[in-house]
C-alpha cells in the first residue's frame, strides 16, 4: 500500500512572519496525526525559517524549484544543495507555472530533476495537460510527452524516491476540480507509462498526486481512488485549517 502525500504549494504568498506562523498552525493541527506523509513548499527565502519551526515535527519541507547546475554563474538560480542544506528534502519540479511563465520545458526540467537527485531531494515532478489539448483530446498525449521527456533524460533511475503530481492545467487555482473519474483515469495512465520505463513494482510504489482546485471537501473523493495517492495543494495550503482538514481526509482513506 502506498502512504498518502499531502504537499503544499505556498506559491510566492507570504513575508517570513506570515510563513512562519503558518507553519506553526499546520504544526499544532497536524500533531499526532497518523497514516499521511506530509510537506509544506514555502518560497526559497522562507525555507530555512519554515525548517526551523518544525524542526521537532512531522511536516516536511520542500522546495518550488532547484537550478539545473551544481553551482556557479547561475543568476538568480537557487542550487539543489543549497536547498537541501536549508532544510529542504522535496523539491516541486515542472510546474505548469514555470511551464508557461517561464517556458521550462522537458530538458530543462530534467536537468533539475538530476540535480535534485544528486543532492539527495525527492522531485515532486508536475505534469497535466492544458484546456485546449483537454479539450483536443490530447490529456494522455500531453502527459505521456512530460513524463516521458524527463524520464528520457534521467536514464534508469528515474525519479528516484520522487513524486508525480498530476495537474490539469485548467484545474488550477480556478475552483474547477477534475471529477474523480477524470483524475483516476489519468492517474492510472500515468501509472502506466511509469510502468514502461521503471517496471512494475516501482511504478506501483511511486505516488501519484493530484492537484488542482483540492480542497477539504472534494479531498475525500479524490483520494479515494485507487491511483490517487494524494495532493499538491496551492491556495488551500495558506490556510491551515483547510490543509489539516485534508491532510485528515488522506489519513481517514
Ligand atoms: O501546486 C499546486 C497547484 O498548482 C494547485 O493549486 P490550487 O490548489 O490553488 O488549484
Amino acid at each position: 500500500m502506498r502512504r498518502p502525500l499531502i504537499a503544499g504549494n505556498w506559491k510566492m504568498n507570504g513575508l517570513s512572519a506570515d510563513a512562519v506562523a503558518l507553519a506553526g498552525a499546520l504544526r499544532d493541527r497536524l500533531d499526532g496525526l497518523e497514516g499521511v506523509d506530509r510537506v509544506v513548499c514555502p518560497p526559497h527565502i522562507h525555507l530555512a525559517a519554515v525548517a526551523g519551526e518544525l524542526a521537532q515535527s512531522a511536516i516536511a519541507v520542500g522546495a518550488q524549484n532547484c537550478a539545473d547546475a551544481p553551482q556557479g554563474a547561475r543568476t538568480g538560480e537557487v542550487a539543489a544543495d543549497m536547498v537541501a542544506d536549508a532544510g529542504a528534502r522535496y523539491v516541486i519540479l515542472g510546474h505548469s507555472e514555470r511551464r508557461q511563465y517561464y517556458g521550462e520545458d522537458e530538458a530543462l526540467i530534467a536537468a533539475r530533476c538530476g540535480q535534485a537527485l544528486a543532492a539527495g531531494l525527492r522531485p515532486i515532478l508536475c505534469v497535466g495537460e492544458t484546456l485546449e489539448a483537454r479539450e483536443g483530446d490530447r490529456t494522455e498525449a500531453t502527459v505521456a510527452e512530460q513524463i516521458h521527456g524527463v524520464l528520457d533524460r534521467l536514464g534508469a533511475e528515474g525519479l528516484g524516491e520522487g513524486v508525480v503530481a498530476y495537474e490539469p492545467v485548467w484545474a488550477i487555482g480556478t475552483g474547477r476540480t477534475a471529477t474523480a473519474e477524470q483524475a483516476q483515469q489519468v492517474h492510472g495512465f500515468i501509472r502506466g507509462q511509469l510502468a514502461e520505463r521503471l517496471g512494475g513494482s516501482a511504478a506501483d510504489a511511486m505516488r501519484i498526486l493530484y492537484g488542482g482546485s483540492m480542497k477539504a471537501d472534494n479531498a475525500e473523493a479524490l483520494l479515494a481512488q485507487p491511483d490517487v495517492d494524494g495532493g499538491l495543494i496551492g491556495g488551500a495550503s495558506l490556510q491551515a485549517d483547510s490543509f489539516a482538514a485534508i491532510c485528515a481526509a488522506a489519513a481517514r482513506g
